[in-house]
Formats: C-alpha cells, sequence, structure tokens
C-alpha cells in the first residue's frame, strides 16, 4: 500500500492506494504544533476504522507547501510506517519540464497536479486549484509547465472582507441567485462568489488566449471548486483527486 500525503496551508489530504486504486482517502487540518506521535495516532486510528493496517504501508509519498510541518510528517512515516518518505522537490524525476525562472520555486502542490492533469487529459491545459490560495497553472500541448497566476483564495477573501469592516458579518459561500441583492449577507455573497467567478473565467480566459490553442482544456480541483463551476463559463471538468493522483504517478515514476 501506498500512503500519500498532500500537505496544503488549510488541510492535508491524505489517501491509501493499493495499485492503482485509491482504497481511501482523509482530509484534516494542517496543524503545525502537533507531534509526529499525535498525527501518527490520528493516521492509525483512521486506518483502524476502515480496517487498514499501517503494517501493509510499502511507501510514503508526501507534496508540501508547509516547510514547517515536514520534519514532523518525516519522522511520523519513520516511526509508524518503517519508511523513508519520498518528498517532491530537487531529485523527484517527475516527467515534466518546469519552465518557471526558478524551477525549485513553484509550489509542490502545483507540479503534482500537473502531472495528473497531463497524463489523465493531455495538453494543452489550464489547472485550477482552489485551496487557501486559488492557483491557475498552464501546460503546453508536449506537457511542458509553462507558468501560472496565484490569487487569494475563497475562504480567504471573504475572511478578510468580514475581518476589516466591523457591520459585515461571517456569510456561508453559497450563491445568493442575484448581484442586485437586498440585504448585506447577499451582497456579501454576491460580491464573493459571483465576483470569484468573474476572476476565475477572466484569468482562465487570458491563459487560453496567452496559449494560443482553442483545444484548451480547463480542469478544477480543490475544496470549492464545485461551487464556482456552477456559473464559470470556462471549467470543463472537477477532478477532485487531481493531487492524490499525481503522487500516486510520481510515485510509479520513482519507486526504489
Ligand atoms: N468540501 C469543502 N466544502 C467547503 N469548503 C471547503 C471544502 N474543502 C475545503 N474547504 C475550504 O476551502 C479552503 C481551502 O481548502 P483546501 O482545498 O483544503 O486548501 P489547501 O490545499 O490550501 O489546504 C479552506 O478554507 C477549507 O476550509
Ligand atoms: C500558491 C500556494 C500557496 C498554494 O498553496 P495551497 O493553497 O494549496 O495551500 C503554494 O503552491 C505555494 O506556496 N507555492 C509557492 C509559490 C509558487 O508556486 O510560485
Ligand atoms: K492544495
Amino acid at each position: 500500500m501506498l500512503l500519500a500525503f498532500d500537505v496544503g496551508n488549510t488541510n492535508i489530504v491524505l489517501g491509501a492506494y493499493k495499485g492503482k486504486e485509491l482504497l481511501h482517502f482523509w482530509r484534516f487540518a494542517t496543524d503545525k504544533s502537533k507531534s509526529s506521535d499525535e498525527y501518527g495516532m490520528l493516521i492509525n486510528q483512521l486506518f483502524q476504522y476502515e480496517g487498514l493496517s499501517l503494517k501493509d504501508v510499502k511507501d510514503v509519498i508526501i507534496s508540501s507547501v508547509v516547510p514547517p510541518i515536514m520534519y514532523t510528517l518525516e519522522h511520523t512515516a519513520l516511526k509508524y510506517c518503517n519508511k523513508k518518505a519520498i518528498v517532491i522537490g530537487p531529485g523527484i524525476k517527475t516527467g515534466m519540464n518546469i519552465k518557471y525562472d526558478n524551477p525549485k520555486q513553484v509550489g509542490a502542490d502545483r507540479i503534482v497536479n500537473a502531472v495528473a492533469a497531463y497524463e489523465k487529459y493531455g495538453g494543452p491545459l489550464v489547472i485550477v486549484d482552489f485551496g487557501t490560495a486559488t492557483t491557475f497553472c498552464a501546460i503546453s500541448k508536449k506537457g511542458e509547465y509553462l507558468g501560472g497566476t496565484i490569487a487569494p483564495g475563497i475562504k480567504i477573501s471573504s475572511e478578510a472582507l468580514f475581518q476589516h469592516a466591523a457591520k459585515l458579518p461571517r456569510v456561508e459561500l453559497v450563491k445568493p441567485g442575484k448581484v442586485i441583492c437586498k440585504n448585506t449577507v447577499s451582497s456579501m455573497q454576491s460580491g464573493i462568489v459571483y465576483g470569484y467567478v468573474g476572476l476565475v473565467d477572466y484569468i482562465v480566459c487570458r491563459m487560453k488566449e496567452e496559449l494560443g490553442d482553442s483545444h484548451t482544456k480547463v480542469i478544477a480541483t480543490g475544496g470549492l471548486a464545485s461551487l464556482i463551476m456552477s456559473e464559470s463559463k470556462m471549467i470543463d471538468a472537477i477532478d477532485k483527486m487531481l493531487t492524490l493522483d499525481g503522487l500516486r504517478i510520481i510515485y510509479e515514476r520513482n519507486k526504489r
């Protein structure tokens, strides 16, 4: 069994693969104050609940955009799975040519998404990942990582709005159905959700123009993808498991 960790700034998504099959996945908070034993016990409990055993873990692979948690998670893998984790970074074969000024600067999650999406859908591609930040990545027809855009995430944008205005409450992220709204909550929901759809469609539209290929596919992933997809004119499909699948694919390319 392969244990794959996708460590984001808000959540860790953990997947257990048997070959190509995703047996189970779990999502828990990224908590820099948790110890390796606390993560070990958490994972052990999740495994037991599903009738799995940590003894069956053959390898561990980690993609992280949160450097300070890596020592802890690598230690968890060593102590509870008896494995040295494969960490996405220098020395790992991704099979993707990274055209960033400094390839080391690209978030590991963006590269992993790109590898999975190119393998599953082919290029050219735009990938939109709705996480703490919303990232847009462009992949060429021949599978090069060309670069992209980073925007503030939907949740943190809405938090900022309520934190900085005394009379604005925290609102649920849903579509209010109109943009001429007659109360504070709906007005904020309109600004956040429809405003965000505008952001996404504009960036994707420009990316397609820069790519210059009308066959460009647009794939969305991340927690809040479905909320935006339902209004967007530019997103072709949602693939919730993109990052975990990318980890599985990269693992296959680097098997020891
Ligand atoms: N299924 C979901 N429904 C609603 N909100 C979600 C869902 N999953 C994640 N979120 C929210 O979306 C934001 C981004 O989450 P996530 O995709 O896990 O980000 P990251 O990869 O940066 O950790 C978080 O604020 C999280 O609370
Ligand atoms: C842009 C990100 C913060 C997104 O992270 P997430 O929202 O998944 O937590 C992450 O990919 C990152 O830290 N990237 C490094 C900068 C870059 O990709 O250029
Ligand atoms: K992510």
